[in-house]
């Protein structure tokens, strides 16, 4: 359980995030939204214990919380396969072992035919699959994507959202992820907070008019990021 009760980070001597609440049990995906600079990654990186709140009570029982950053990072000297095993070496997995599950991931996001190649000869989305094979072998139980697949044309973010949506159905693994697409939040996650003038707006996916398609909730979502007003607090 994730568990923030009047969170507030000050950046740079500036009051970034302001007052925030908010719980997230095992299992539970959670979208962020809000305009640049509201303070998103910030959040996310309080998730990932890389930053402490400045003030308000914060609990994290999340045993293994994992950031996955927009670009992919791979190491570009070492092949696909390596990059999934080499930070399960670091995390105290056997060789073998590590071997076995960097496969077996590279196989679940589509690319097992890659697995020896290197990484400049991967398109952009075959990148971030790595990237995400790479996360979901060191098996987190909270993963924090922040704006993972942006920097993607709208056919592959919704490849890739449908990839993720899978292998969170096979980890059960909690997820915050922040993205600017409402669409590609629609159907990852069960609701959204929207964090404006860093406060947060909580708004229900499930909750809100039953019946409602995807592309409905996400033109509401759209709405909410255009004028904040509308969500409830
Ligand atoms: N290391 C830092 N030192 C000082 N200020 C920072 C630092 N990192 C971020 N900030 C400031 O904190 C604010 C929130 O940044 P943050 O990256 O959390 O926002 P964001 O909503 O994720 O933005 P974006 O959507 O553009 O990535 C910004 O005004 C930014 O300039």
């Amino acid at each position: 359980m994730l568990e923030l009760r009047g969170v507030s980070i000050d950046r740079g001597g500036r009051r970034i995030v302001d007052g925030v609440d908010l719980q997230l049990r095992p299992g539970e995906h959670l979208g962020l939204l809000g305009v640049s600079g509201s303070g998103k990654s910030s959040l996310l990186k309080l998730a990932a214990g890389l930053l402490v709140p400045s003030q308000g009570g914060y609990r994290n029982d999340f045993a293994h919380p994992l950031l996955v950053f927009q670009e992919p990072r791979l190491l570009p000297w070492r092949r696909v396969r390596a990059n999934v095993e080499i930070p399960l070496r670091a995390a105290g997995c056997g060789a073998t072992e590590a071997r076995r599950r960097a496969g077996e991931w590279l196989e679940r996001v589509g690319l097992g035919a890659q697995a020896d190649a290197w990484p400049g000869q991967l398109s952009g989305g075959m990148a971030q699959r790595a990237a995400l094979a790479r996360a979901f072998a060191l098996e987190p139980d909270l993963l924090l994507l922040d704006e993972p697949f942006s920097a993607l044309d709208p056919g592959l973010r919704a490849s890739l959202g449908e990839v993720c949506r899978s292998l969170l159905a096979q980890t059960r693994a909690a997820l915050i992820c922040v993205s600017h697409h409402p669409d590609e939040l629609v159907g990852l996650v069960d609701r959204c907070a929207l964090l404006d003038a860093g406060s947060l707006r909580r708004f229900d996916i499930d909750d809100r008019r039953p019946g409602q398609s995807r592309d409905q909730v996400a033109a509401a979502l759209h709405a909410a990021l255009v004028h904040p007003g509308v969500l409830s607090r």
